[in-house]
Formats: structure tokens, C-alpha cells, sequence
């Protein structure tokens, strides 16, 4: 359902992307993982046309787009079937979590206030926070916060979700907490491309991985692959490092 061939971003002359690959299926959850500094972000924020790609090409659902001559209708029509999750949830500070989620449903897409509500009210208790509509950001967890983001996120009805380091501002009890909203909604179908330092929703949510370094993919495909049985000396080396920092090898 979508594919990225070729992408390519420089930053004041500095190669970030060198060329990226990404194919996504629909069902597919793909964790990007990499070091930091890899270019992660700066591939999803791409892809969302939060920053403009020097080069390459977006296929989704067939229809094709160069990145450097993409129209703002045909942004504007791709960001209709796509969300993004921020890493720092990105909720307005002066409304509710109902709001937050109707917001964009009334103002951008134009949808009656009443079935909005509706709406947004079953995105918010298929996050677990049917309890907390009215409650305003600051009266609530990081890890409610980033479910109100997600709530936001489904209320669209998107055909793919972008997650930008979802849980890296949360502590672990929290992050457990919004990747089991995100495993709920892998085990539905939802197709999700994740950045992530998360080795555990890497491993146990994702089908598939791509492992990135220096703008460049170094391996990716198959998870239990990826994980099991590395085909790069790269990859290998990364996955002991991350292995002995959890403290699962001596
Ligand atoms: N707006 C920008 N202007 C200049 N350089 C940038 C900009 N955004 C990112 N970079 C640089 O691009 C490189 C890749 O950054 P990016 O945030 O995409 O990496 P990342 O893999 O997501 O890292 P992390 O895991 O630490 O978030 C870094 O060297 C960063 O300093």
C-alpha cells in the first residue's frame, strides 16, 4: 500500500537520507530502528511531508508522487489517509481530550460537531480512556496524553499510522501502557510504520523491521528474521550491544 523508493535529504549539504527503500503492506507494522542519528525521524517526517525530500518517490495504493514536485492538494489528499503520532503527543494545551480529538474532525474535515463527538468519543474508549473526556492535558499521564494522540490518530479513519518514537518520553510503566494500545491495534489489522527504540514491540508486535544507519538501510524484512538470525555483521553487532546493555548476555 505504500512504497518509497529512492528517498533522499540533505541538510546544509550533509547527506541524512542516501537513498532509502520502504515497502509496507497493508496490515504490515514496520519498526524502524537504528542509532540515534540515523535518520529515522527525519524518513517519517519526510514521508509526511513535514520536511521536503530532495529526491525520490511515494507510491500509495498505486498512485505515484516525486517528492520533489508533489502538489499541496496531493499532500493534502495523502494526509487523509494517513496519521502521525508524535513522540511529544502534540495536544492542544487549552482543550479537552474530546477536543483534542474532535478538533481536527470539525475544523479540517468539515464533520458535523455532533457526529464528531460521536467519533471521537469511540476513539477515546478504544484507548481505554472512556473516563477521561473532559480531563484537559495537563490533568493527565504521559502515557493518557499519548493515548489521547492515538485516540486522535483512529478517529480519522486512516489507512496507515506514522509513529515517531512513541513512548520515548514516558517512563516503563507508561510505555507499557501505549504499546499495549498499539499491540491492540496491530492485532486489528492497523497498519503502522514505527519509529522506535523499543526492541520489545520491535520483536513481539512488528512483522516486519528496517535497520537504518548513516541515512542508509542496512537490513530489513522478516522480524523474527531480523532478530533470530541477522544476515548483516552490522545488525548482529547492534543487537549484542542492545542485548548486553538489557542485560540478557554477559
Ligand atoms: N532540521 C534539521 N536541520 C539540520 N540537521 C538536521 C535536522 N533534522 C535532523 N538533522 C540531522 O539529521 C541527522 C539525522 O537525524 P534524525 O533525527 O533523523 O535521526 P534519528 O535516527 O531519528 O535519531 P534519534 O534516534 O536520536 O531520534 C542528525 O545528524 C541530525 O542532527
Amino acid at each position: 500500500m505504500l512504497e518509497i523508493k529512492n528517498i533522499r535529504k540533505s541538510f546544509d549539504g550533509t547527506e541524512v537520507l542516501g537513498g532509502v527503500d520502504i515497502h509496507v503492506d497493508q496490515g504490515d507494522v514496520v519498526a524502524i530502528l537504528g542509532p540515534s542519528g540515523s535518520g529515522k525521524t527525519t524518513l517519517l517526517r519526510c514521508i509526511n511531508f513535514l520536511e521536503t525530500a530532495d529526491a525520490g518517490m511515494l507510491v500509495f495504493d498505486g498512485e505515484r508522487f516525486e517528492f520533489d514536485s508533489i502538489s499541496k492538494k496531493e499532500i493534502a489528499g495523502l494526509r487523509k489517509k494517513t496519521a502521525f503520532v508524535f513522540q511529544n503527543y502534540n495536544l492542544f494545551r487549552n482543550k479537552t481530550a474530546l477536543q483534542n480529538v474532535t478538533e481536527g474532525l470539525v475544523v479540517a474535515r468539515k464533520m458535523p460537531k455532533q457526529q464528531a463527538v460521536e467519533i471521537g468519543k469511540q476513539a477515546l474508549d478504544k484507548v481505554g480512556l472512556s473516563d477521561r473526556y473532559d480531563y484537559y492535558p495537563n490533568q493527565l499521564s504521559g502515557g493518557q496524553q499519548q493515548r489521547v494522540a492515538i485516540a486522535r490518530a483512529l478517529a480519522t479513519n486512516p489507512e496507515i499510522i506514522y509513529f515517531d518514537e512513541p513512548t520515548s518520553a514516558l517512563d516503563p510503566e507508561l510505555t507499557g501502557e501505549v504499546l499495549a494500545v498499539m499491540r491492540q491495534l496491530a492485532d486489528e489489522g492497523m497498519t503502522m510504520l514505527v519509529v522506535t527504540h523499543e526492541m520489545s514491540f520491535a520483536r513481539t508486535v512488528s512483522n516486519k523491521v528496517v535497520f537504518m544507519e548513516n541515512g542508509a538501510v542496512i537490513e530489513s524484512g522478516d522480524s523474527r528474521t531480523f532478530f533470530e538470525n541477522p544476515q548483516e555483521a552490522r545488525t548482529k553487532e547492534f543487537l549484542r550491544t542492545i542485548n548486553e546493555s538489557a542485560g540478557l548476555t554477559s
